[in-house]
């Protein structure tokens, strides 16, 4: 196969409107025919667009990132997002997912805005920013499913990025993982060290942040990071198939399956998201319904016909 194939099919794809972005584009899945899906399956793609710097994220990308991602979570009728990164570089051919935060622009206290994008009254709000950690905990927290298409490099933040989303799928020829936070001065020790352990176990989640070594996409399928490899020309259709049998699933199901997988690691954090969505639930018995009209009616409530289940 022809490894500078694209992988990613635009005709199958529509820009979501309302949205002016310049570091990353937004796309709603349109392709039914091509994915074997006779209904829409809710999928949308979300792609850092900053190749010529392998995708690297400032403070204005992940602002943007952070946006298209809250829509995508508020939005009923989706059920997958798609994480990627376009490409390929016009410099020099080169392919990422993405990698981390742009070192052009760290300061001494966090990643710096450009002049342009600060907002005169948020200026000291604005300083030095580290905001990707809210984009993760927004990745962790939404009850859809997040797919990390990896086509390329996934270095530093990047890598914990692809780290902290539900599912991986990595291009054969050009997926490459390599941690490098430490070499340049940082560290991720939450979900991108925490999290890869729980994937690959402490002892090879130490040899990736400690020695920032480079591994392939089998490599990491190899050690539980990666759930499928692909050819870089079929990534992305392997992540449509994935939104496909995504979409054949109940959305509540895989809402309370998520916040399940999370719950022992996010402490009172993911509690809290499971216990809500069983809230939700609550309220929808009958049972529910006669506390609420009771304390309308200002009677006691009647609980007599609601079995006491064990
Ligand atoms: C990714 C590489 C391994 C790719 O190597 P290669 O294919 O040889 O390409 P290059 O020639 O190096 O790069 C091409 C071109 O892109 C520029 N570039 C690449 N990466 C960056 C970057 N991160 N920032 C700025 N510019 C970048 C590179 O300079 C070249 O430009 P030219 O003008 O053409 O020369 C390799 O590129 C590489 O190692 N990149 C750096 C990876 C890195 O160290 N990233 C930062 C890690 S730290 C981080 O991400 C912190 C993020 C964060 O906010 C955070 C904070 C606190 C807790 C957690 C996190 C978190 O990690 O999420």
């Amino acid at each position: 196969m022809d490894d500078t194939t694209r992988p990613f099919r635009e005709s199958d794809w529509k820009r979501v409107d309302g949205f002016d972005f310049t570091d990353i584009s937004y796309h709603r899945y349109v392709g039914a025919a091509r994915s074997g899906s006779d209904k829409d399956i809710g999928a949308v793609r979300i792609a850092f667009d900053r190749p010529e710097v392998r995708n690297a994220f400032r403070p204005h990308t992940v602002d943007e990132l952070y946006t298209a991602l809250e829509h995508a979570r508020r939005s009923s009728d989706v059920g997958t997002v798609l994480l990627t990164g376009n490409g390929p570089s016009e410099k020099d051919g080169g392919w990422a997912f993405c990698s981390g935060g742009d070192q052009r622009v760290r300061g001494r206290d966090g990643y710096l805005y450009e002049p342009d994008d600060v907002d005169e009254r948020q200026a000291a709000a604005n300083r030095g920013r580290l905001h990707v950690l809210e984009v993760q905990r927004l990745i962790r927290a939404m009850p859809k499913v997040v797919v990390a298409v990896v086509n390329g490099w996934a270095a530093g933040g990047g890598h914990s990025l692809h780290v902290v989303c539900d599912l991986t799928i990595a291009s054969r020829q050009h997926g490459t993982f390599k941690q490098t936070d430490a070499t340049v001065g940082s560290f991720d020790g939450g979900y991108g060290s925490a999290l890869l352990a729980r994937q690959v176990g402490q002892k090879r989640a130490r040899e990736i942040f400690f020695l920032a070594r480079t591994y392939s996409a089998e490599e990491m399928r190899e050690m539980g990071a990666v759930n499928l490899v692909a050819d870089h020309g079929e990534v992305e259709d392997a992540a449509v198939r994935m939104a496909v049998d995504i979409a054949d699933q109940s959305p509540q199901a895989i809402r309370m399956l998520k916040y399940g997988f999370n719950l022992p690691d996010d402490g009172m954090h993911g509690q809290q998201l499971f216990a809500g969505e069983a809230t939700r639930l609550a309220y929808m018995t009958e049972e529910a319904a006669e506390g609420k009209a009771a304390f309308l009616d200002k009677r006691s409530p009647d609980w007599s016909g609601f079995p006491r289940y064990f």
